[in-house]
């Protein structure tokens, strides 16, 4: 299928916001381009920097791209577009750019690999493109990747730390849900940390796929169990581990189920919750039953870890 780029230049104070905006419009694909990036730099696990290219980046603020499918496609969404970010509440909007381009689906899944390197996620993984070579340190444990379309490439603050919530909670033995799981990568390294049981799901069919594709390629594609599905709906087996890195409006409908679902002692690790709506997730984790664990925070994003605590 074909797409439409838009592409959308901003100040950076909206990036917090932008990708949950734009995916609540419907765009299968989001893709931020920071120009803070090229003057950071990355480190590899030997210390040599990658050169990212100037070219690949906006001079100032965020150069943010996305993709809709051309049935969803019309000048209203382009309106509707504009209307959310200038109704953000409480981000000056100081920058405004849209364009708009065609592209292939080929070429869309190749825009990823532009900006996904090899990178230590967390104390124990590496994340590295299927198609990079790469040679991991002993203390290193590699999850290889290709997100294809589905999202989950480990750089993105919500699943860093969700990887290292998952390195933290999961234990050898383990029974592990993965809801949303996108590209696998939570799966994969619960699986890597020996967790027994995994199951990951997605609504999206593709992200499924993609995931099983994964799996494939760390070799754990017959330990991991895949099915599609909507959250905790239908699921019935209790668990250890509960792990979601969603987005707060849609984590907050599955906080009841994580709880009824958890074994005693269990743990619900999620993600996708921008800062503003901490307090409305924590306050109804708090309900449910939860006690936290600990909450981190990264880039306007936090992550939480709560356990179903039973004296
Ligand atoms: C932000 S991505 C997270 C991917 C990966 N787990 C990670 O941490 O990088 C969220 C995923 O949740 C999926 N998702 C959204 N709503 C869902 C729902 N109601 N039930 C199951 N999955 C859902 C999306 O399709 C997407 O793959």
């Amino acid at each position: 299928m074909d797409y439409k780029e838009v592409t959308l230049l901003l100040n950076h104070e909206v990036e917090p916001f932008i990708a949950e905006l734009l995916n609540a419009l419907g765009a299968n694909g989001v893709v931020i381009e920071d120009s803070a990036e090229v003057s950071k730099g990355r480190v590899d696990s030997y210390g040599e920097i990658y050169e990212l290219n100037p070219a690949d980046y906006p001079e100032e603020g965020i150069r943010v791209k996305c993709y809709f499918s051309l049935f969803d496609f019309n000048d209203k969404l382009l309106r509707d577009i504009e209307k959310s970010v200038y109704e953000l509440r409480d981000v000056p909007i100081t920058t405004f750019n849209m364009t708009t381009a065609d592209v292939k689906d080929a070429d869309w899944e190749n825009e990823w690999k532009n900006h996904f390197h090899a990178f230590r996620a967390s104390e124990m993984f590496t994340v590295v493109p299927s198609w990079e070579e790469y040679e991991a340190a002993s203390e290193e444990t590699v999850i290889t990747l290709d997100p294809g379309m589905a999202f989950g490439t480990g750089d993105h603050a919500t699943t860093s730390m969700c990887l290292k919530l998952v390195e933290k909670y999961v234990l050898p033995g383990h029974s592990v849900i993965d809801v949303g799981t996108g590209s696998g990568i939570l799966s994969i390294a619960a699986h890597k940390l020996g967790a027994s049981k995994v199951r990951a799901i997605d609504l999206d069919k593709v992200a499924v796929r993609v995931a099983e594709e994964n799996f494939a390629i760390n070799h754990c594609a017959d330990e991991i169990e895949t099915d599609t599905g909507n959250l905790l709906v239908g699921e019935t087996e209790r668990r250890d581990i509960i792990l979601a890195n969603i987005l707060a409006h849609i984590v907050d409908l599955m906080i009841d189920d994580s709880y009824k679902l958890l074994n005693d002692n269990g743990v619900f690790i999620t993600s996708g919750i921008i800062a503003e709506k901490e307090e409305m997730i924590v306050n109804h984790l708090k309900k449910a039953g939860f006690r936290i664990l600990e909450i981190t925070r990264e880039s306007g994003w936090i992550a939480i870890a709560a356990i179903k605590e039973v004296a």
